[in-house]
């Protein structure tokens, strides 16, 4: 897919910005803190319709505005797509060629993107909350059910937490309220788990092949799910649920004790692994980053298997801090069929030579130059 045509209105740092032509490859320069990464974010919450670096959707309007619209012409396999995303105090509100969208989760997916920033190097050393809203998100983007089940998840794990908090010394209707939650807790928590784990074995096959090519075959790396309960490659969705079950009362009286739920898809995780190491632990800052680089390069891989088109690839300040052959992998893989944004300070910082036929964009205080 391919963006022809970027339009946004009090986003941020722009009150008025409309972009045309853009390339196969587009270089966006300036100082810092004139609205680079702005414009990037802009393209991944049209996306997602959520920002990768806040969760606070009013920071995303424009100081003293009080709402802000991001819209794009899209280009894609079957036909051309006008997305429009409207942010305010009373929400979000989504069109796909002029049409609202009664669910967001309709409009996910229209726009696909992969993100690579300094930040997602946290994802391989970071809390496992990194790491799940990393899942979260990239699933989400390609299987629009699946932030469905995350939602209604959600729902019943606060009310039942709720009513763990007030269950200690609580009668026996207590207990009948509880094994109803646990029903509907199980009943989405598996479909979470099951396309989670599908999502890590196809990943795992595309960075484990990237990895290799990255570090000239010296390193393995694995890819593996931390369940809170089962093995780790059950994915049959009706042993899973009896699983689940079996933990939940298992669990009961501790989590009565605790007053919350403690096993689930909110309390796994996501392990890598490096010639058998794990690289939260063992990993060096350099391999870290290498490890975050594949996973991205596999992203683009996974989406486009999965619904035949590739994304668009937002590079947020990170050629700079790879090394010129990580450099050349990175700009190899995307240059001739990946559309990609790529933030810099200066046009010395990266490996130009490489970018010949790029188009460049220069950022100022919230005003773009071509
Ligand atoms: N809601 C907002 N309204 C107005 N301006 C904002 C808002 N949020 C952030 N800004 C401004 O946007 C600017 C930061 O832009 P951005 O994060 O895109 O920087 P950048 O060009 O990527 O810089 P760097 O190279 O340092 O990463 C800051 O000047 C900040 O004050």
């Amino acid at each position: 897919m391919y963006v022809n045509h970027l339009r946004l209105e009090h986003y941020r740092n722009y009150e008025t910005l409309t972009l045309n032509h853009f390339g196969n490859v587009n270089l966006l320069i300036g100082r810092n803190a004139q609205g680079k990464t702005n414009l990037l974010e802009s393209l991944f919450v049209l996306a997602l319709t959520k920002s990768h670096r806040t969760t606070k959707d009013k920071e995303l309007i424009a100081f003293g505005s009080d709402h802000a619209v991001i819209g794009a012409e899209v280009e894609k396999k079957y036909g051309t797509l006008n997305l429009e995303l409207r942010l305010s105090q009373q929400g979000k509100r989504a069109k796909l060629n002029g049409l609202e969208q009664r669910k967001l989760s309709d409009f996910i997916g229209a726009l696909n993107v992969v993100m690579f920033a300094p930040e997602d190097l946290e994802i391989v050393k970071g809390t496992p909350g990194i790491r799940r809203r990393f899942l979260d998100m990239e699933i989400g983007q390609v299987q629009p059910s699946y932030l469905f089940h995350l939602q209604q998840y959600q729902k019943v794990l606060v009310q039942r937490n709720n009513l763990l908090k007030q269950a200690f010394g609580a009668g026996p209707e207590m207990g009948t309220m509880l094994e109803i939650w646990n029903e509907q807790l199980a009943e989405h928590g598996v479909k979470i788990i099951k396309r989670r784990k599908q999502f890590i074995r196809k990943l795992q096959k595309w960075a484990e092949q990237i990895h290799e090519g990255i570090t000239g075959g010296l390193e393995k790396l694995e890819l593996s799910y931390l369940p809170s309960f089962g093995e780790a490659e059950e994915e049959d969705e009706a042993v899973l649920m009896e699983q689940f079950m079996i933990k939940l009362s298992q669990m009961k009286e501790q989590e009565i004790r605790r007053g919350m739920t403690l096993s689930g898809p909110h309390r796994d995780d996501l392990a890598f692994h490096i010639n058998g190491n794990e690289a939260q632990v063992y990993g060096s800052q350099g391999q870290q980053r290498t490890t975050a680089l594949s996973l991205k390069l596999a992203e683009i891989e996974l989406i486009h298997e999965e619904i035949g088109e590739y994304p668009i690839l937002l590079l947020d300040d990170v050629l700079s801090e790879l090394d010129p052959y990580r450099q050349t992998q990175l700009i190899e893989t995307f240059q001739s069929k990946v559309q990609t944004f790529i933030t810099a300070t200066g046009i010395e910082s990266i490996n130009a030579g490489r970018l010949q036929d790029a188009s460049i964009f220069h950022v100022n205080e919230g005003q773009v130059i071509s």
